[in-house]
């Protein structure tokens, strides 16, 4: 048993399944690419720096509500509208998770966003692939990264994003998504585009049990076959707690246990968006004592100015997680991936448990 220090944390090899492309954006970066298109940015109430525009995005997306902390999108999706802003954006998103340690991620984003200034969707996925390989590349292979491709729920081009996930699967894409404002939007509204999925032998998540409940969760799973559930972390209200400490599941938490369907958990972003309370509070940790297959994500490092690393720090701080719960979550999430399996065992053996065991 063995607590790991901050510096021990950031050097450990991690892997990332849930993160948002438009939602890690540089601060800089942004100030940079608006000047060049004249984007107008928000006013941060003095002078326009890296860091207080940083500032500006969390604490927009501080106000408890999932609907306000997606409206900060505009300013990011506005930014990524031609194929080299976005080629940028995607190489320093590498960039930046190889520094936090993140040894394996899959990068998710809308191209639907991106088609304002006459990209096609095709182009779109194309510009992120280059980017993710220069990053690749300079970081001589140290991080394999994959694209998940989201539909916006609210929106009726699932189908579309599905195919366009199908014609990339061999080119850096491993899966689809859903993502947007979930009251009001089931993942059945989507049915045809998760069929067609299935019937292409693919993976895809599903944002569901963030900002509506249990209802969400089940069609995500029973009615779309979601292969791993974006935050999930609303089954929490299909789990009782007695007066004496006894746990029990209700059908729905004992069908995700059973299956081990993967959790993709991001504690920080719950906080700012009313999912969660506070860390200590956060269902991660009974969760995790029930051992449900629980991974660390960082969602929205821009928006809530975190990390893998910050991530992880803040659950050891909460819960004293040990070194070993820390190794756990990450093959929980590596298990989790959508990568070939002999892929994802060979990043288990040849990076995870020796770089935990040189800590
Ligand atoms: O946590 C989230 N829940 C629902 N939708 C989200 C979340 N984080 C980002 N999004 C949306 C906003 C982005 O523009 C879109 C694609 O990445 O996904
Ligand atoms: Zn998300």
């Amino acid at each position: 048993m063995t607590t790991p220090t901050l510096d021990q944390v950031r050097r450990a090899p991690k892997v990332l399944l849930h993160d948002h492309l438009d939602g890690g954006l540089r601060p800089q970066t942004i100030i940079d690419l608006s000047a060049e298109i004249g984007h107008a940015l928000p006013s941060v109430g003095g002078d326009l720096t890296a860091e207080s525009l940083g500032t500006w995005f969390r604490e927009a997306c501080d106000s408890g509500s999932l609907e306000r902390y997606l409206e900060t999108f505009d300013h990011t999706v506005a930014v990524m509208q031609t194929a080299d802003a976005i080629t940028r954006v995607a190489r320093e998103c590498v960039e930046d998770l190889v520094a936090d340690g993140v040894v394996y991620a899959e990068v998710r984003y809308a191209p639907e966003q991106h088609v304002s200034q006459g990209l096609s969707l095709d182009e779109v996925v194309a510009a992120v692939q280059a980017g993710f390989d220069e990053g690749v590349a300079a970081s001589g292979g140290r991080i394999v990264v994959r694209q998940l491709l989201t539909a916006m729920r609210h929106q009726a081009r699932s189908m579309e994003i599905a195919e366009l996930a199908i014609a990339w699967r061999d080119r850096g894409v491993a899966g689809f998504d859903i993502a947007g404002a979930e009251a009001g939007y089931p993942p059945t509204r989507h049915l045809d585009a998760f069929e067609y999925l299935q019937r292409e032998n693919a993976h895809f998540t599903i944002h569901a049990g963030e900002g509506f409940g249990l209802p969400s969760i089940w069609q995500a799973i029973q009615w779309c076959g979601a292969d791993r559930l974006g935050h999930g972390v609303r089954i929490i209200d299909d789990v009782t707690v007695g007066a004496d400490g006894s746990v029990e599941l209700g059908p729905l938490a004992s069908y995700v246990r059973d299956k081990r369907i993967p959790l993709e958990m991001c504690p920080t972003s719950n906080l700012q968006t009313g999912a969660a309370t506070s860390i200590a509070e956060h269902p991660i940790g009974l969760l995790t004592k029930l051992r449900f297959r629980v991974t660390v994500n960082t969602d929205n490092r821009l928006m809530s100015q975190t990390s893998m690393t910050n991530e992880m720090w803040r659950l050891v701080e909460a819960f004293g997680y040990q070194t070993s719960d820390l190794q756990w979550f990450t093959i929980n999430a590596m298990k989790s991936a959508f990568l070939p399996f002999d892929e994802r065992l060979a990043i288990i053996n040849d990076r995870i448990k020796p770089e935990y065991a040189a800590l």
